[in-house]
């Protein structure tokens, strides 16, 4: 079977974070170019998306994620359908892209099925997603299909919760999720920083990009850079979220995971997706982080 990437695009690297559902158009196309690329290649993608300035608005206005903590259950009624009707219009963008490139793309949002407790998954559409990815059924393995790999595009979405009775599930829980289920090759995400670093770029300029960040179950993901810089309305985890899930497919799922974007060329995306990690000493990829299980 072809090799499976899953891929977590940030909200923050295909829209304009700060200015309400507005998209960064010259990143959106990197990306349907960057699966058009990946796909002539035979890889089998999934593909995960964030919000960015489509839905953290509108769930922070709400308190959407604050479930029925929120003070207001009209409002959060309301808070949840506005916060749909907003994460949905950036996915339908990004499908209709993916389309219109020749990728068999299919819109795939949690809300309808997925079921999260205290920030972990407890239930999801996962045999439909396998269903995509491998042109079979994992129930009846035996009966092949003769569709081709479709892209399942998931994203940070509304979701029903058992503790909180909704709440929001983030494109980086998401990906943790998959990789447990999936066993991809590799996790790669996308965001509007080159990676890592010892603490936030935008907000130091002598911030130094971690290169390689060597992942042992027993030690636990303890972060040993600063990760606070997180905008107002932002209603999940920045990149502390993406360092503990990326951490924990490293450590625990035995999967490499790259942190990559911010003005890097598409090449040097496309290269974090194919290259081969033969137990690196160093990151073969320049201006990227590499999270790789130590044995
Ligand atoms: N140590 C750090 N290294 C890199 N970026 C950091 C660090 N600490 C904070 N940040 C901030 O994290 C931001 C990226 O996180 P964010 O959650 O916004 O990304 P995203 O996942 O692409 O977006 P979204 O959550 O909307 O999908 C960067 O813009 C950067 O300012
Ligand atoms: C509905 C929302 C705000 C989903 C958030 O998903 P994320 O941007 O991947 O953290």
């Amino acid at each position: 079977m072809n090799k499976l990437i899953i891929i977590k695009c940030g909200g923050a690297y295909i829209s304009v974070k700060e200015k309400h559902e507005t998209v960064d158009e010259k990143h959106m196309n990197n990306l349907v170019e960057l699966i058009v690329r990946l796909r002539k290649n035979g890889y089998r993608i999934c593909l995960i998306i964030g919000a960015g300035s489509f839905g953290h608005f509108e769930a922070k206005e709400y308190s959407v994620n604050k479930g029925l903590q929120n003070d207001s259950k009209v409002q959060l009624t309301m808070g949840i359908a506005k916060t749909r009707s907003s994460v949905t219009k950036l996915l339908y963008m990004v499908v209709s892209k993916l389309i219109n490139s020749g990728i068999e793309a299919v819109a795939l949002s949690p809300f309808g099925s997925w079921l999260t407790d205290k920030d972990r998954v407890v239930y999801s559409n996962i045999d439909l997603i396998r269903q995509c990815l491998n042109g079979t059924s994992s129930s009846s393995p035996d009966s092949q299909c003769s569709i081709h790999s479709i892209v399942p595009v998931l994203h940070g979405d509304v979701c029903m919760d058992i503790t909180k009775g909704c709440g929001i599930i983030s494109g980086d829980l998401i990906i943790n999720y998959l990789s447990q289920q999936l066993n991809p090759e590799k996790c790669v995400f996308i965001s509007d920083v080159e990676g890592f670093y010892n603490k936030s770029p935008k907000l130091h300029q002598e911030a130094k990009l971690i290169p390689l960040i060597l992942c042992k179950k027993d030690q636990g993901s303890q972060i040993a850079a600063e990760t606070s810089d997180k905008l107002d309305h932002d209603v999940t985890g920045g990149m502390k979220s993406k360092y503990d899930s990326a951490y924990e497919i490293a450590s625990v799922y035995l999967i490499p995971v790259f942190i990559c974007g911010g003005n890097s060329s598409l090449s040097l995306i496309e290269s974090c997706c194919t290259c081969t990690l033969n137990s690196p000493k160093t990151n073969p990829i320049n201006n990227s982080t590499l999270f790789y299980p130590l044995l």
